[in-house]
């Protein structure tokens, strides 16, 4: 990677941009051709998911001015909103100046649940679990040999009694360390596997055996310094901590204040071939851990004036397995982020979701979210109203002018054009 910080990348060509991207990344000629035509064949989409008839396609865009740890990374962004990957952009812009972002993470650790019913005594039957914990860790283990293999497999055992409208049952926690795969598959099978050996232990009966998507043992964090100059002043500054007080407090402004930062990171999940609906249910239980659903960030001021954002966040996600290795387009986004392991991802991700945050919550503190948007938005206001060709950027940009973006002023200055 040469650079992350490409100034006006958006007013290129795409077919400039894809240039620049290559050469910034190393694509091979298949990886940009993957990029840059339709990626996916209909024989390979036939492959991944059933009862196939076509392709639906979502546009593709790279973020920059991402720095992570030191080093710069272009983000791949697959979304169907406009303004998102410019807002990535502009947060990770005005990071520069205090360093970028930092993050850490936890190991790459999933749960498997086991559901055991019909037990009398669910405390001692919980101990009797917990006393044969290396015996299931071992027979779990022998599942995936590959796994282990690589450095994973278990490494814990928990035993939870949870009162349920159907009495107490007892549920096995299987922790599994997936290295580099989101995991479901590989714990689900070991969960399967286990069933048999829970009801010998506990005399009940096992029915559920699946992975838990509140990934709260696999976290990442990132936290940046945005500085006061860079983002408009000390105002700014205090009306981004008021807003960040507020998700921390009220579900829900905390529901939206969340959908801001999954504007990014699913985006980047959907661009890697992960589970956009794992990470999204990761995401939003965790916020909702200890009973009151929050905010995922945190703004506070430092000492010095300047704006600290901070993230955690479940990062369920994987650089094998899944549709990663299977999808073109993933595999060469995978390239162009440069990553060693799953871990470099939720690490991207942690940041990503904070510098989206960031750059909806400064416009919410400042001039408010619509002018920035729906300039943006406003290409697809005029296509919905019949532009065509040149016409869409000349209906958009007037418009975002005159500050009316709507389909009817749309029609009106498309009919004064024609
Ligand atoms: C939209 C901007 C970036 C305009 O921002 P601006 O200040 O008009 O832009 P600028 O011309 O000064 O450019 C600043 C940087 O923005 C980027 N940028 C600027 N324009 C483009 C473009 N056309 N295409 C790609 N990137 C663009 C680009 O990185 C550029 O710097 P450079 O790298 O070139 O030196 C700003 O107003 C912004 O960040 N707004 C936030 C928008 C947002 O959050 N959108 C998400 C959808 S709304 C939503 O779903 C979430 C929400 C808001 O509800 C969450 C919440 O409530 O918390
Ligand atoms: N609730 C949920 O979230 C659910 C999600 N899913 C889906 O499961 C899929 C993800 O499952 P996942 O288990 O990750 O996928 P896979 O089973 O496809 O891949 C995981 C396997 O890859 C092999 N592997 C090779 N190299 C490595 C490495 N470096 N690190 C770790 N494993 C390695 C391992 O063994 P080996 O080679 O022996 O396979 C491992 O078991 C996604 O498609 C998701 O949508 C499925 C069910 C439920």
């Amino acid at each position: 990677m040469k650079t992350s910080r490409i100034s006006g990348f958006y007013k290129l060509s795409a077919p400039d941009r894809l240039k620049m991207v290559a050469e910034n990344s190393g694509l091979s000629e298949a990886e940009v051709e993957a990029i840059g035509s339709l990626g996916l064949s209909l024989d390979q989409a036939d492959k991944m998911v059933e009862n196939v008839v076509g392709l639906f396609q979502i546009p593709l865009g790279i973020a920059t001015n991402f720095l992570i740890d030191g080093r710069e990374v272009l983000v791949p962004m697959a979304t169907e909103e406009p303004s998102v990957i410019a807002a990535a952009s502009n947060g990770a812009r005005m990071a520069l100046a205090g360093g970028g972002f930092v993050t850490s993470s936890t190991e790459p650790v999933m749960r498997a649940l086991i559901q055991v019913t019909g037990v009398d005594d669910p405390w001692g039957t919980r101990l009797a679990i917990l006393a044969r914990s290396g015996e299931i860790a071992a027979r779990a283990n022998e599942k995936d040999p590959m796994l282990v293999s690589h450095g994973g497999g278990v490494v814990g055992v928990e035993a939870e009694v949870v009162e349920t409208r159907k009495g107490p049952m007892v549920v096995v926690h299987l922790l599994v360390d997936c290295r580099d795969a989101m995991g479901a598959n590989a714990v689900n099978t070991m969960a399967e596997a286990l069933a048999p050996f829970i009801e010998e232990i506990t005399g009940g009966r096992v029915y559920l055996r699946i992975i838990s998507n509140l990934a709260d043992l696999r976290l990442a964090r990132a936290r940046a310094v945005f500085k006061a100059e860079e983002i408009g002043g000390a105002e700014v500054v205090d009306g981004i901590v008021l807003a960040s007080a507020l998700a921390e407090s009220d579900p829900y402004r905390a529901a939206t204040h969340n959908k801001g930062i999954m504007n990014g990171v699913t985006a980047v999940t959907m661009a890697t071939g992960n589970d956009t609906r794992a990470i999204e249910a990761g995401a939003h239980s965790y916020a909702a851990r200890g009973g009151m659903y929050r905010s995922l960030s945190v703004y506070e001021k430092n000492r010095d004036g300047d704006l600290v954002g901070s993230i955690e966040l479940p990062v369920a996600v994987g650089t094998v397995g899944g549709a990663t290795r299977v999808h073109p387009v993933a595999r060469a986004a995978v390239r162009v982020l440069g990553l060693r392991s799953a871990d470099d991802l939720g690490r991207i991700l942690a940041s990503v979701g904070l510098a989206q945050n960031f750059a909806a919550l400064r416009a919410l503190a400042t001039e408010g979210i619509q002018r920035g948007h729906m300039s943006l938005h406003a290409r697809n206001v005029a296509v919905q109203a019949g532009a065509k060709g040149d016409e869409i950027e000349a209906v958009a940009g007037k418009m975002a002018a005159e500050k009316r973006i709507n389909v009817d002023r749309a029609k009106e200055l498309l009919s004064g054009m024609r």
